[in-house]
């Protein structure tokens, strides 16, 4: 259902589309969303039109405090049915009363009745706190969903701001089982997951930030929503070690405030060199990396986020890179944009070799907890521990620590309930990324010297086992998100390249969903493995696609990752 809407030019749904759903009262949690029947990855839950949204620049997110006003504004034109959802719209407490379905028409003719005169709709406004609406209810993102803008031909991506009937009812989830974005103002949300019949719907309001550890979501679920969280990601990883959570923070502290700085920093060193400027001596922890501290990044609409209170949008830039990217990818995208300026005497430079060495050391410090994880684990059936277990933990070196933390059978973990190893995993995921990076920048220093060598090939096959975990990460944690969709493009692109199958022009990889979909036999082993990765999580967030369609949808996929990196 719904699919027209990714390919047909900015026109959405005049009506709403609701899947088989319903409000329920949650225990704990207010109101949330419950589905009658049982779903599968791919399904529609909903595809509903905005009750108020703004839009702006990509780099100019209307504020919520614009959006504030603007409900006033509009409050007096507003249908009945949109002001009476707005008045049941959270405003900070759980004890909202539930009307049942069955007497929500009337409670609707009701408010129709009592708010036809503009003086009634005045005096009713005036009730509403329109402040908290927006910070419990709104959400923003610097731009809608990718792929089907390009496919739509549409523009320039666009920011929003706005507020959805349905959507506002789901509860979250560190681990969701559905995913939602923007496809020009209709609010698209899906299934991810297989979910049994009677199950609770639940979305991530976190945005990247679902790939920090425990401590740092709940602390920023706690300020924004004001609520613990208590997911089954959240509990699963409250029971790990103590010294294990302890090393996650750190590892993803140091990957955020100091690791992905300094890549950042090579990067920029790399372009002054090329353009013959002194740039390698700036010390780099005076570069900006976009983030701000942490403490601002409170309150404000932070990337895939709703909007966590009144105060002005997206600190900074309002741009989704800045709120919403890993440190990693701030870094990744630095040094891509680099890449014609990269030279390979500092690819293969003291710099890059020592960020390794920081880097490997991270990866054994997980190596050996994960190793211990495992050996105190006795019910880890999904886990593969061979890469666990090589080199029998302490006495492993930290190049093949890195190797072995960076292979995805880690997270081969296919069971619904996450596993221990998984939410390590997830936690250490930006760890991931930059080994990715440093793996793929290591192998294109050696190939610009002789091409061949052994440490090139290794290089190269950390480079690739570091992306593909990443992806299962994603799969296990934020399945059909836009970023598990960018990096199985990134892994099939890769492959495609590596095996020959097309060569690195745009014009040759434009082809590319067409030539595996009609000769999908003719493609190496590691190419089909990369483009059903792609397709599994083109599933997820788009639903089922057949024929032309998935065609043109995994070549927009691949264009749009090709901006996004
Ligand atoms: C957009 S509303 C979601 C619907 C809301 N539960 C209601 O009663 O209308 C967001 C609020 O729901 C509550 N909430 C969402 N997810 C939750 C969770 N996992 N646990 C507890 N409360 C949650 C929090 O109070 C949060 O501020």
């Amino acid at each position: 259902a719904c699919t027209e809407l990714y390919f047909t030019g900015g026109t959405s749904p005049a009506t709403d589309i609701l899947g088989s759903v319903s409000v329920r009262n949650i225990e704990g949690k207010g109101l949330g969303l419950v589905t009658h029947r049982e779903m599968r990855p791919g399904d529609l839950v909903m595809a509903v039109q905005p009750v108020a949204i703004l839009h702006g620049p990509q780099d100019g997110m209307p504020s919520p405090d614009a959006l504030v006003e603007h409900l006033k504004a509009s409050w007096p034109t507003m249908t009945p049915q949109h002001r009476t959802i707005v008045r049941q719209m959270f405003v900070g407490s759980t004890t909202t009363t539930f009307i049942p379905e069955s007497d929500q028409k009337q409670s609707t003719d009701h408010d129709a009745r009592a708010e036809s005169t503009p003086s009634t709709a005045a005096s009713v406004a005036a009730a509403v706190d329109f402040q908290a609406v927006v910070s419990y209810n709104a959400y923003g993102d610097a731009y809608e969903d990718l792929p089907s803008l390009n496919l739509r031909g549409g523009g320039p991506p666009r920011s929003h701001v706005g507020i959805w009937p349905h959507f506002s009812n789901i509860n979250h989830a560190c681990a969701p089982n559905c995913v939602h974005y923007v496809v020009d103002s209709t609010m698209v949300v899906r299934a991810v997951q297989h979910i049994a019949q009677g199950s609770e719907l639940l979305i991530s309001y976190l945005g990247r930030e679902d790939l920090a550890p425990r401590q740092v979501r709940q602390a920023a679920l706690q300020s924004r929503y004001g609520f613990a969280c208590d997911c089954a990601r959240c509990r699963t990883e409250a029971e790990l070690p103590e010294e294990l959570q302890a090393l996650l923070e750190e590892l993803y502290n140091t990957i955020r405030h100091e690791l992905a700085l300094r890549f950042e920093h090579l990067a920029l060193a790399a372009s002054a060199e090329a353009e013959g400027l002194d740039g390698g001596g700036a010390p780099y922890d005076n570069f900006d990396d976009g983030w701000g501290a942490e403490e601002d990044v409170e309150g404000c609409v932070d990337g895939t986020d709703r909007i966590t209170s009144g105060t002005a949008a997206a600190a900074g830039s309002g741009s989704r890179s800045a709120g919403s990217r890993t440190a990693a990818e701030v870094a990744k995208r630095s040094l891509r944009n680099q890449a014609d300026g990269f030279g390979a005497p500092i690819l293969a430079g003291a710099r890059l070799a020592s960020l390794g060495q920081r880097l490997e050391e991270c990866a054994r410090q997980l190596h050996l907890a994960l190793h211990d994880l495992h050996e105190d684990d006795e019910v880890c059936e999904d886990v593969q521990a061979h890469n666990l277990q090589a080199g029998g933990g302490q006495q492993l070196p930290s190049a093949e620590a890195a190797a072995a933390v960076a292979s995805p059978a880690v997270v081969t973990g296919s069971g619904r309930q996450l596993t221990r190893v998984q939410t390590v995993q997830a936690a250490a995921y930006q760890l991931l990324e930059l080994l990715h990076l440093q793996a793929e920048l290591a192998a294109a220093a050696v190939g610009s010297g002789d091409g061949s060598t052994a440490v090139g090939t290794r290089a190269k096959a950390t480079a690739a086992g570091a992306l593909q975990a990443c992806w299962h990460v994603l799969d296990a944690i934020s399945r059909g998100s836009e970023l598990q969709v960018f990096q199985a493009c990134k892994l099939l692109s890769d492959a495609l390249q590596a095996s020959g199958f097309s060569s690195s022009s745009k014009r040759e990889d434009a082809n590319v969903a067409r030539r595996l979909q009609s000769t999908p036999s003719a493609a190496p082993p590691e190419v089909r493995e990369a483009a059903a990765l792609l397709g599994q999580s083109l599933l997820a967030r788009y639903g089922p696609l057949r024929g032309q369609q998935l065609t043109k949808m995994t070549q927009a996929a691949i264009r749009a990752s090709r901006g996004f990196f």
